[in-house]
This record gives structure tokens, C-alpha cells and sequence, in this order.
């Protein structure tokens, strides 16, 4: 017989949501690399919800909030945020969003990223997106994207090249060792990446019939 305290536990236990469970795929790759084109194309095709940890940031320096100015002077700076902030924005979007797929783009950008996450949120992701591009491709690229970025400019490019080549990369070759990464090369038209792109999706996402122990 349970007492009192006991039934009250139940009640409150009961009550709280339980523990959300995600499908996650990180989306890596250079500032220009194509990431946000291609998640665009990746949620159209197979029922992903996109979430770019630049655009959470960007959104919540617009919101007014606390953090707003540190945010933009680091992004000016091409810095990376300190995690806290940036897994509260992810979080908060995964409890809030239905969908229990979501492509994290932009995130882990670091050590520090990756680390973090994984212990406050206990997600392992599926498997790492990388888009594999040429720096000379990827400052074009930023140079006409014409998003009225106030990052996309050739200093903060430069910044940004150094900050991912010194800490994001070494997150990527974490994730290799681990045979996580499914590498997409990058420096070809949109529709030619994204063929390679499903190439990754489709042996996920295709239905298989079976009948007698055969496959139809
Ligand atoms: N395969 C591609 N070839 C040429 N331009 C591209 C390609 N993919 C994306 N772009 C363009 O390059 C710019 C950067 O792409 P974006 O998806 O924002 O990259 P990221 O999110 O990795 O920074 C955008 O203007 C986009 O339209
Ligand atoms: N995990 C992340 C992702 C982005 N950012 C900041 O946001 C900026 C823009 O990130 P983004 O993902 O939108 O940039 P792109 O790679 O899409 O060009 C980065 O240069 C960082 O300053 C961050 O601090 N931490
Ligand atoms: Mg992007």
C-alpha cells in the first residue's frame, strides 16, 4: 500500500510530459557550404523539421532578449556562442515542435558545442551531414548570398573560414571516427548535391514490403 505521499508523486509524475523522443542529423559544413539550401530541400522531401542554430540565434537577437548584444558582436566576430545559450534555443524548438525528426544545422560548431548537448540533452544523433566545399567556392558563395547578413562580409568570412577549420572541423573528424559522417561533395549545382543527398535519405526513408519472406 503506497501512502499518501506516494499517490501524490503518482499524480505529479503522471502529469509532466514525458521525455520527448528525437530522430536528430546534424548538419555540417563551412560557412557557404550549401547547409541551409540543402536542409530546405531535405525537409520538402522527407518530413524533417530544419533547425539552424544561426537562424535560433539570429531570431532571439531580434526577440530583444538579454543575450541579444553579446549574440550579434560574437556573430559579427565570427565567434561561436557559448553553448548554453544556443542549446537552451534548441531545445526550447524541439519541445515545441511536433515533429520528432529534426536536421540541426550549424550545431556542433565545436567541442564545446558537441560535448554540451550530448550531456544536457542525452541526444546521440543519427549520423553527421557533411558538405564538403572549397573555401574559394564558399566566400563566392557568401559574397552573393545577399541576405543582408552583417557577417558576410570578407573580414568576418575570413574570421569565420579560421573558426571552422580550427574547431568545427576537429568535431567533424570526431564524428568520422565514429563512422557517423555521410560526406556530400559540395562544389556542384544545388540540384547535383541534392541527388547525392538522397542517396543518404532514401535506403531511411523507402518502404519495403515483405510477403512470404520475399521482398516485393
Ligand atoms: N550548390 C550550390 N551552388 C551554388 N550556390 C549555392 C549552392 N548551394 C547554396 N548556394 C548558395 O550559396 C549561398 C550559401 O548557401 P547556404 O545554403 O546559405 O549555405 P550555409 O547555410 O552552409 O552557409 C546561398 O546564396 C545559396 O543560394
Ligand atoms: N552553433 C553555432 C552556430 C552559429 N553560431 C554563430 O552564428 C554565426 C552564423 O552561423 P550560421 O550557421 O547561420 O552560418 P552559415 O554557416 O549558415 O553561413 C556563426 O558564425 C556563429 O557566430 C554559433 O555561435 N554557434
Ligand atoms: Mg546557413
Amino acid at each position: 500500500m503506497g501512502t499518501a505521499v506516494d499517490a501524490a508523486n503518482k499524480v505529479v509524475n503522471e502529469s509532466l510530459p514525458s521525455e520527448k523522443k528525437v530522430t536528430v542529423i546534424f548538419v555540417l559544413g563551412g560557412p557557404g557550404s550549401g547547409k541551409g539550401t540543402q536542409c530546405a530541400n531535405i525537409v520538402e522531401n522527407y518530413g524533417y523539421t530544419h533547425l539552424s542554430a544561426g537562424d535560433l540565434l539570429r531570431a532571439e537577437i531580434k526577440s530583444g532578449s538579454e543575450n541579444g548584444t553579446m549574440i550579434q558582436n560574437m556573430i559579427k566576430e565570427g565567434k561561436i556562442v557559448p553553448s548554453e545559450v544556443t542549446i537552451k534555443l534548441l531545445e526550447r524548438a524541439i519541445q515545441e515542435n511536433g515533429n520528432d525528426k529534426f536536421l540541426i544545422d550549424g550545431f556542433p560548431r565545436n567541442e564545446e558545442n558537441r560535448a554540451a548537448f550530448e550531456s544536457v540533452t542525452g541526444i546521440v544523433p543519427e549520423f553527421v551531414l557533411f558538405f564538403d566545399c572549397p573555401e574559394e567556392e564558399m566566400e563566392r558563395r557568401l559574397l552573393n548570398r545577399n541576405q543582408g547578413r552583417d557577417d558576410d562580409n570578407i573580414e568576418t568570412i575570413r574570421k569565420r573560414f579560421n573558426v571552422y577549420m580550427e574547431s568545427s572541423l576537429p568535431v567533424i573528424e570526431y564524428y568520422n571516427a565514429k563512422g557517423k559522417v555521410r560526406k556530400i561533395n559540395a562544389a556542384k549545382p544545388v540540384e547535383e548535391v541534392f541527388e547525392d543527398v538522397k542517396a543518404v535519405f532514401i535506403p531511411l526513408h523507402e518502404k519495403v514490403v515483405y510477403s512470404f519472406g520475399r521482398i516485393l
